[in-house]
């Protein structure tokens, strides 16, 4: 590992590159990347086209220390502080979850129903339930110009990130942040209710990913004794604040999809639509008023 990065560009990028890869960094090409982009303002271009460009002393040794930090384990958007999702740029902070490529798996299902009812009725108003950096309730607005959004957490940082990126993804007009235990504090009846909820086993969170378990707040991710703790409480209570025609939308665990589906069958729900995430695993339940 060499003790010294380089001044300039290309031979920056391939020094911080190595760095990564003797430590056994999982996709070091990538993390270099875009630690080094991040840090000088550059882009990928100008590392093929101008590879001798200079890069300031400062600039640098804040790239050290950011390649520091990836070596000792933390996630490179943890420590870029983003997170692309759904082609927005999300800030993260300490209490919010990194927004996961699988749940724009979520975004797509109810896509099509929320724009046909922005259609149909002009307005389409969306609850999303532990909205985190607002990554769901962002997304469905950015694709449906006429929709309105709630988005609700039980933390207040996370409810200020999630602020923060509406206004800085130009949707603050149409999201509204709500402090509330999922709906204690929720008013109106809603066309759709998203929820990524909290699913993973108490007792496995000690097993998961050191990045995931280290770095994401617990809070986002302990689901109670079997992970479905939350999935009854939105069961249960969903109906006050649903219209008639209206669509719950649910992140799973990948093995949850026959408890998740029992939960909501046994409250007066049937199961409209699955779908599978991206590496085909079980990952989104889309429900409706209604028996099976
Ligand atoms: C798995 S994260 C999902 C974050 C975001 N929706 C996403 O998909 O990236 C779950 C979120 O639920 C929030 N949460 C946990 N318990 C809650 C509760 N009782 N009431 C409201 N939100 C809660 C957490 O703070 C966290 O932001």
């Amino acid at each position: 590992m060499a003790d010294t990065l380089p001044g300039t560009l290309g031979p920056l990028l391939r020094a911080a590159r190595e760095r990564l890869a003797a430590a056994g960094v999982a996709d070091p090409a990538l993390d270099a990347r875009l630690i080094v982009e991040h840090f000088s303002g550059t882009t990928r271009t100008q590392a093929i086209a101008e590879p001798q460009k200079a890069v300031e002393a400062d600039v640098v040794a804040a790239i050290d220390a950011a390649l520091r930090r990836r070596l000792a384990g933390e996630p490179v958007h943890r420590i870029l502080g983003y997170r692309e999702f759904y082609g927005l740029r999300l800030a993260l902070s300490p209490e919010t979850l990194e927004p996961r490529p699988d749940t724009e798996t979520l975004v797509e299902a109810v896509l099509p129903f929320a724009s046909e009812t922005a259609e149909r009725l002009g307005e389409c108003r969306i609850l999303d339930l532990g909205t985190g950096t607002g990554a769901i309730a962002l997304a469905l607005l950015s694709a449906v110009p006429a929709a309105t959004a709630t988005g609700v957490d039980i933390s207040q940082d996370a409810l200020a990130t999630a602020t923060r990126n509406a206004e800085q993804t130009g949707l603050a007009g149409r999201f509204e942040a709500l402090h509330s235990d999922w709906f204690a504090k929720v008013c109106g009846r809603y066309h759709v209710i998203a929820a990524n909820p909290p699913y993973i086993p108490s007792g496995d969170i000690g097993n998961l990913q050191d990045e995931v378990r280290d770095f994401d707040p617990h809070r986002a991710l302990d689901g109670g004794v079997d992970g479905l703790g939350p999935y009854r409480i939105i069961a249960a209570e969903a109906a006050r604040f649903l219209e008639a025609q209206g669509k719950i939308a649910v992140e799973i665990g990948h093995t949850q999809r026959n408890e998740v589906k029992d939960i909501f069958t046994a409250a007066g729900y049937r199961l409209a639509r699955a779908f599978v995430d991206l590496g085909g695993n079980d990952r989104v339940l889309v429900f409706e008023q209604g028996k099976p």
